[in-house]
């Protein structure tokens, strides 16, 4: 299988780099374009041994096709593509919001999947969800689900739940980014240094994720196991309750899916 990545950026990468990694499409079927930027091409030719796609006339080798560009960029680029793109290419498309009816209105009713993988690709560890659209065989479903499942973990849901996936788990890895900035700030400045802070907090995400995934437990039961009467814990919730985190959290994740609902209304055909 070729395939051929429209769009070079940070998913691109994420998804090429776990793929070679581990071993499930060689570098050699797998093809990178931009809209620009040729040195990146090069950077991902030479860290990667991807090729860099040369020539429309390639189109008709392509077996599959990884929309990877941003959502604002998506038309120019499907209007650029439309003549060329062979009736046989499924196309994956990772962008957030755009529509199967805004791919199908550009290159035709053919096997189209969208995926929203998240960053967490490039070391195996992704939460993706995808969603296919009825033109797609049953062969060529588990195909795709093969690639995403290479990359991480992945859920089937409908193309409608993908705004929800897209705020959750595609944005996600920003939101513990996000709390990881304030925890490392934080760490510094009751005088632990950096890389004592970054091995501390690290492990205290991966740990919890961990308990999470193998307890099966609500993660209320699992907090309250942490939070003694009287002590440290409830003492830093007790904060946290007072500026209404969790409602910003909430808010912060119907946010990003209403955005993305925005994206898919401005492509709408
Ligand atoms: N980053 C993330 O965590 C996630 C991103 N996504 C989705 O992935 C997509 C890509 O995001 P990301 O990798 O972060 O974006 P980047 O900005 O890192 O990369 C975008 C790429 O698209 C290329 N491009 C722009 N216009 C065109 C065009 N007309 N034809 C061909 N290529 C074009 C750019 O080329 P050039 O540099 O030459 O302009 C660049 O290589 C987005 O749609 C996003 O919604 C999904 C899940 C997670
Ligand atoms: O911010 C974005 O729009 C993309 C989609 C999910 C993660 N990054």
């Amino acid at each position: 299988m070729n395939i051929l990545f429209i769009g070079a950026g940070s998913m691109a990468e994420a998804l090429l780099r776990g793929w070679v990694q581990q071993d499930v499409v060689l570098p050699q079927n797998i093809y990178v374009t931009n809209r620009s930027n040729k040195e990146r091409l090069s950077e991902l030719q030479a860290k990667y041994g991807v090729n860099i796609f040369s020539d429309n006339a390639q189109f008709a080798q392509m077996d599959l096709i990884v929309l990877a560009m941003k959502p604002k960029d998506a038309e120019t680029s499907l209007q650029a593509i439309q003549q060329h793109v062979a009736p046989h290419t499924i196309v994956v498309s990772v962008l957030a919001g755009i529509p199967v009816a805004t791919i199908e209105r550009f290159i035709g009713k053919r096997s189209i999947a969208r995926v929203m993988p998240n960053t967490s690709a490039s070391l195996g560890m992704s939460a993706s969800g995808i969603a296919f659209n009825d033109a797609m065989t049953d062969e060529q479903k588990s195909y795709c689900l093969t690639l995403v499942a290479a990359v991480g973990k992945v859920v089937e849901v409908t193309e409608e739940q993908l705004h929800a996936v897209t705020a959750l788990s595609g944005s996600g890895p920003a939101y513990i980014y996000y709390m990881m900035e304030a925890f490392f700030h934080a760490g510094e400045q009751l005088g632990l240094d950096k890389e004592t802070v970054r091995t501390l907090m690290t492990q205290t995400v991966a740990g919890s994720a961990a308990m999470l995934e193998t307890l099966g437990e609500e993660p209320a039961v699992l907090r309250k196991q942490v939070t003694s009467p009287g002590g440290t814990t409830e003492a830093g919730i007790g904060v946290l309750e007072a500026h209404h985190v969790k409602a910003a959290i909430e808010a912060c994740v119907y946010r990003a899916a209403a955005r993305s609902e925005e994206l898919a209304k401005t492509t709408k055909a």
